[in-house]
């Protein structure tokens, strides 16, 4: 593995170990993205996944890259090479994908973003540690086969270690987290679009404290 790779893999590793979830959160009005974050990093969230799923979500992630003390903000939903590119310009300190694609990975490969791949069946996960990629993310989790699914890769794949993010709600997180090959598990749940909608900070802050707490292996 090259350099560039080890490093990656590394510090995607250790933005994932921050807490034992990852706030996904998809921002429709730039205004709320710095105090949402804070929240949730009050809440002891620091690692907080921007889907570049509207069309604020490039400035949200540069607005909470500059303002933000703690935060570890990344981008998700990268469906590209062209997403992987504007995420790190935006100041994205860590990409994530639903899936990947040849050509992504290849846009990874030239560069520094660390980057959390994702896989939902043994081949898919065999392919990404082919090319390095020892943390990947399962999604969407909970359809793509649940618990059972996760847990039985473990056997054959001890090396691969997932966050696993799609359907998982704050009572079943700690059951994904007490699997062996879960390193992380990644949700929106912290961030109800009714509270983001109300400004009430309070009270995602208080979901994130719920998570932070979350026992992990
Ligand atoms: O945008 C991406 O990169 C994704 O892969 C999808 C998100 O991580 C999930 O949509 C979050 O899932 P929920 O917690 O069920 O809302």
């Amino acid at each position: 593995m090259s350099e560039q790779m080890l490093a990656r893999q590394t510090e995607i590793e250790r933005v994932l170990r921050l807490a034992p979830v990852v706030a996904v959160v998809v921002v429709q009005n730039v205004e709320d993205a710095v105090p949402l974050a804070r929240a949730l990093v009050a809440g002891g969230i620091p690692a907080v996944e921007i889907t570049l799923r509207t069309p604020v979500a490039l400035d949200a992630i540069r607005a909470i890259a500059s303002e933000v003390e703690g935060v570890e903000v990344g981008a998700g939903t990268v469906l590209n090479a062209r997403d992987f590119h504007a995420a790190a310009k935006a100041g994205a300190r860590f990409a994530v994908s639903p899936g990947h694609s040849p050509a992504l990975l290849d846009a990874a490969d030239d560069s520094d973003l660390p980057y959390l791949p994702g896989a939902s069946t043994a081949s898919e996960a065999m392919s990404l540690a082919e090319r390095g990629y020892r943390w990947q993310k399962f999604f969407p989790a909970v359809p793509a086969g649940g618990i059972e699914f996760v847990k039985a890769l473990a056997a054959p794949l001890p090396a691969i270690g997932f966050c696993t993010t799609g359907g998982i709600t704050a009572q079943a997180a700690a059951q994904w987290l007490a699997l062996p090959n879960v390193i992380a598990v990644g949700g929106s749940w912290l961030t109800p679009a009714n509270l983001v909608a109300d400004g009430n900070w309070p009270a995602i802050a208080a979901l994130a404290r719920e998570a932070a707490v979350l026992a992990r292996r």
